[in-house]
């Protein structure tokens, strides 16, 4: 008797039921409203799990239908690891950035899914977030005052990585810039090091950031064949790459010839093409699929405008990536329309409110990168002016050759992770 119940056929889905049930008794998460199950299909026998397989592994599409199917619907979006997700619809964006703490709380979500207590060195942190007040009050107001290091720290760390190649070299480009970026945020947050005389052991993050180690991977490499140079591209509609690039470089030096050839707040405030670049980079690249992911937190539940009743410990979303993508919204909005941003800023007939609100680390409704309402990311002015002087940096000096098209973002169930291997190829810009 007891062999019979040893032989794996019947062991092994013995455990796994009992394991399911032991999960469904004592694990589950909260009780879901009754509501349409993203990703389910007709003559499913298990609909939720079998969405909740689909939707993990495809979940570009999922996000589509939510949105497209049930456009002004809640829904379920089961995912494994996320099995009590809620997603609202986009016209409930403001109502969810409108609850307090109390209601829809970002923290627990944020450290849900991050799974912060184990993996952040010092969860403390997290769970008393002294960063959120230093980075509102203190690293904000010194913005303008760090121009000048960033950009200094930025020339250096271009050189290290790129160097001044007077002969195109192949760099990849996510592998090369994560790094010159660790390199530039760290002249902020740690100060200037002394290069060339680091201690030996420092810490891992900093040590590979400011070039103690150098990996043959992260040099320039030999000139590639594969590439077409910018200038035999198509262009967007019926510009080239190339001519964006020209009028790009024109705007930051016009601007910075205002000033005197000083990197400074204002100067780049005034770069209007430069910042519209950037959003329109950020829109259509974003790795914010779904934005404004709270846990529920009243004890009552959240109650939508609709009347649904989500229960406490579940969690909400709403769509980013279809609002993003939707040409209603933004026109033409598969197309990559680096001024599209800086057109409207320019745009007398607009409003000025309405104008100033196309900057790119300006929030709303319709553009979720930087999160909106309380919870917006508190960083992003500082990430906007790091991530302009380095694009600036980038464009007046160096030529710049790109593969035919972009290669895809790779989706990793609710993540959009950029092309990590795509190379470009570059040399030092001639001046005339
Ligand atoms: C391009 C760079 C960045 C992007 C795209 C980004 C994006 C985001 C997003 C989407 C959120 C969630 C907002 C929400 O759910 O409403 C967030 C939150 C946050 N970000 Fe960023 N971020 C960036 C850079 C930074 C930097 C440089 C810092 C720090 C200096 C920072 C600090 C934070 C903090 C502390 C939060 C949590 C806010 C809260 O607790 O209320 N971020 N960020």
């Amino acid at each position: 008797m007891t062999e019979f119940f040893l032989r794996p056929a019947v062991l092994v889905p013995a455990v796994a039921v009992a394991a399911y049930l032991i999960h469904q008794l004592f694990f589950a998460g909260p009780k879901l409203p009754k509501l349409p199950v993203v990703g389910a299909r007709d003559g499913d026998w298990f609909p939720f799990y079998q969405a909740m397989w689909r939707n993990t592994f495809n979940f570009k599409a999922a996000v589509k239908q939510a949105d497209e199917q049930f456009r002004d619907q809640a829904v379920l979006m089961p995912l494994i690891g996320n099995s009590n997700m809620v997603l609202l619809p986009r016209s409930q964006i403001q109502f969810v950035t409108d609850q307090p703490d109390s209601v829809l709380d970002m923290h627990a979500a944020a450290i849900e899914s991050l799974q912060i207590d184990y993996t952040c060195t010092d969860p403390y942190l997290v769970h008393n977030p002294v960063h959120h007040k230093l980075i509102t009050t203190t690293l904000t107001n010194q913005i303008g005052n760090l121009v000048p290091d960033v950009a200094e720290e930025t020339a250096w760390a271009f050189e290290q990585r790129w160097g001044s190649p007077d002969e195109y070299q192949e760099v990849c480009v996510y592998d090369t810039l994560r790094k010159i970026v660790g390199c530039v945020t760290n002249r902020v947050f740690l100060g200037k090091p002394k290069h060339g005389l680091r201690p030996r052991r420092a810490p891992d993050f900093y040590s590979t950031a400011h070039g103690v180690e150098t990996r043959a991977a992260t040099r320039p490499r030999p000139r590639a064949q594969r590439l077409p140079p910018v200038d035999h591209q198509a262009g967007q509609g019926d510009r080239r790459p190339q001519e964006y690039i020209d009028e790009l470089r024109a705007e930051i030096e016009g601007v910075l010839a205002e000033h005197g050839g000083e990197w400074n707040k204002r100067a780049l405030a005034k770069m209007q093409k430069l910042d519209s670049v950037m959003r329109e980079s950020a829109r259509l690249n974003s790795f914010v699929t779904v934005g404004l992911n709270r846990a529920v937190a009243a004890k009552d539940g959240l109650v939508t405008p609709d009347g649904i009743r989500i229960p406490r410990g579940a969690t909400v979303s709403v769509p980013s990536y279809p609002i993003f993508h939707d040409s209603a919204v933004y026109p033409d909005a598969d197309e990559f329309k680096p001024f599209r941003f800086a057109e409207q800023r320019s745009d007398a007939s607009i409003e000025y409110v309405q104008r100033a609100a196309k900057a790119f680390a300006t929030t709303s409704t319709d553009f979720l990168a930087f999160g909106h309402g309380r919870n917006a990311c508190p960083g992003r002015f500082f990430a906007a002016n790091e991530l302009k002087l380095m694009l600036a940096h980038l464009v007046l000096n160096y030529d710049v050759e790109l593969g035919g098209e972009r290669p895809r973002n790779t989706w990793f169930g609710l993540n959009r992770v950029p092309p990590l291997q795509a190379t470009i190829r570059i040399k030092r810009r001639e001046r005339a």
